[in-house]
């Protein structure tokens, strides 16, 4: 099938669609089931190409996995016998291969890790992952392709702070010190929702871990580990995702499975921009409830901040805003290059390198286009599209159904790394679209 979608924009979106579990959280949930000595059961799972991603680095480790109705069995009863040393079948394809490090260093005392994949909106540099598992005890060595590990003995527990709270460096020292020997403390750490919900898995699978009011996690590694069983806790992107479609299009979107604690500042900015909502026991109704919307200042953080895969598909919720948005993007330092597509359909935007509208950032002063300005309400007109990564492109799907007329979005296969059916959703809500 061709990765080109024709949009005949202009329709306000309106209807209903489901959400299941956040592609953050199934994947490393995933991983834990590696450290099991009995299978695991993950439920709520969606289908998306990041999850068929990690099912198959996990089978090429001798790990047998079913899935049936989004639920997973992972088994991971063979990985010894299996001992793969080497998967770089699998490099560039997400960012989860680094997150096995911890699992099969405790299991088979070495590993090979290909190159990392997702999206490109910085550098993402892997710095602390390495410090991390150093600190550990493991040898890590860059080869061609990735990376091998080593661990000559047991890892032993270790106290760490990050220079900044990296979710996945978190959710390595998490998955490394739930084994590893002696306590471990993690100060700065992320605790972002995703990372809770792992945090409940590995204590399932019986591992004692706390997490303090000030960013400190503390793990006493355990000599064994079993399989879990877990429902996976929603996908807020996905959910913001629609909500940010529904107030660019002058639509009414409800979306199952939302829920509201994650989302908090996702709400507080969707209100303040004009949208409305109604949370119920289900899922939240997004929509706008016409007249006007209003321009803001939002700066992207670690939770419990504005996430910054927020920013992307509420960008063009913003085009539609009047007067002036100031949006300032601290968590990565090259997400707004999607913009460029947005200003080609008609939006005025101005990108920065200053920090505007609020504290200066890591990115001050450095040559990067991470602060933007938005003028609104401008129409926006139809336009050839090229999807440039995984919210950068919904963000532009997005932009075309706002846009009177027929776009072309080209590379739509990006999408379905993060958004589960997302053409069905769109047929569910009243799109008007057809696949070359
Ligand atoms: C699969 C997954 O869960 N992806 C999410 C995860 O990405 P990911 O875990 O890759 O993001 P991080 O939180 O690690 O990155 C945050 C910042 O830390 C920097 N950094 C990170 C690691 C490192 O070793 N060195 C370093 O400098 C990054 O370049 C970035 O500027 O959290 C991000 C922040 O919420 C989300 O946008 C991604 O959707
Ligand atoms: C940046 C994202 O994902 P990844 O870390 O998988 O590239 C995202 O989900 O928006």
């Amino acid at each position: 099938m061709s990765d080109l979608l024709y949009v005949n924009g202009g329709t306000p979106l309106s209807g209903e669609i489901t959400v299941r579990g956040a592609k953050n959280f199934v994947s490393k949930a995933m991983v834990a089931a590696l450290l099991g000595e009995t299978p695991s059961t993950l439920r709520n799972v969606p289908q998306i190409r990041d999850v068929g991603v990690v099912t198959g680095l996990l089978q090429l480790h001798g790990v047998d996995v079913q899935a049936e109705n989004g639920t997973l069995v992972l088994d991971p009863s063979n990985v010894e016998s299996a001992h793969v040393a080497d998967i770089d079948a699998h490099a560039g394809s997400s960012r989860i291969p680094i997150l096995f490090c911890g699992p099969l260093l405790h299991r088979l005392g070495e590993a090979f890790i290909p190159d990392l994949g997702g999206c490109r909106i910085g550098d993402r540099p892997i710095n602390f992952h390495l410090d991390i598992l150093r600190q550990f005890g493991a040898v890590v060595e860059k080869r061609e392709g990735g990376i091998h590990i080593e661990a000559p003995r047991r890892l032993q527990g270790t106290k760490i702070a990050l220079p900044y709270p990296s979710v996945g460096a978190t959710e390595q020292l998490l998955l490394t010190a739930v084994r590893a020997e002696g306590i471990t403390e993690l100060a700065n750490a992320a605790i972002e929702p995703e990372i809770m919900d792992l945090i409940n898995v590995l204590q399932k699978m019986g591992a004692i871990i706390s997490v303090d009011t000030d960013r400190v996690i503390r793990i006493e590694g355990v000599d064994r580990l079993v399989g879990f069983q877990h429902t996976a806790l929603s996908d807020r992107i996905e959910a913001a995702s629609w909500a940010s479609a529904a107030l660019a299009t002058g639509g009414d979107i409800y979306v199952r499975g939302a829920t509201q604690p994650e989302m908090t500042a996702f709400l507080n900015t969707f209100r303040k921009v004009g949208g409305e909502f109604a949370v119920d026991d289900e899922g939240i109704r997004f929509f706008h409830p016409g007249g006007d919307l209003n321009s803001i200042v939002l700066e992207t953080d670690v939770h419990p901040g504005f996430m910054t895969d927020w920013q992307q598909p509420l960008v063009v919720a913003l085009t539609q805003a009047k007067g002036l948005s100031i949006v300032h993007e601290t968590v990565y330092e090259n997400r707004f290059g999607f913009t460029d597509a947005l200003r080609g359909m008609g939006a005025t935007i101005q990108v920065y390198k200053e920090c505007l509208g609020g504290r200066p950032c890591r990115f001050g002063q450095r040559n990067f286009y991470h602060s933007a300005v938005i003028s609104g309400p401008t129409p926006l007109a139809a336009a050839d599209i090229v999807v440039p990564d995984l919210r950068g492109g919904f963000s532009h799907l997005i932009a075309a159904l706002a846009a009177k007329g027929t776009s072309s979005v080209r590379g739509i296969s990006l999408i379905d790394r993060g958004y589960e059916h997302f053409m069905e959703k769109l047929g569910a809500l009243g799109a008007e679209f057809s696949r070359d």
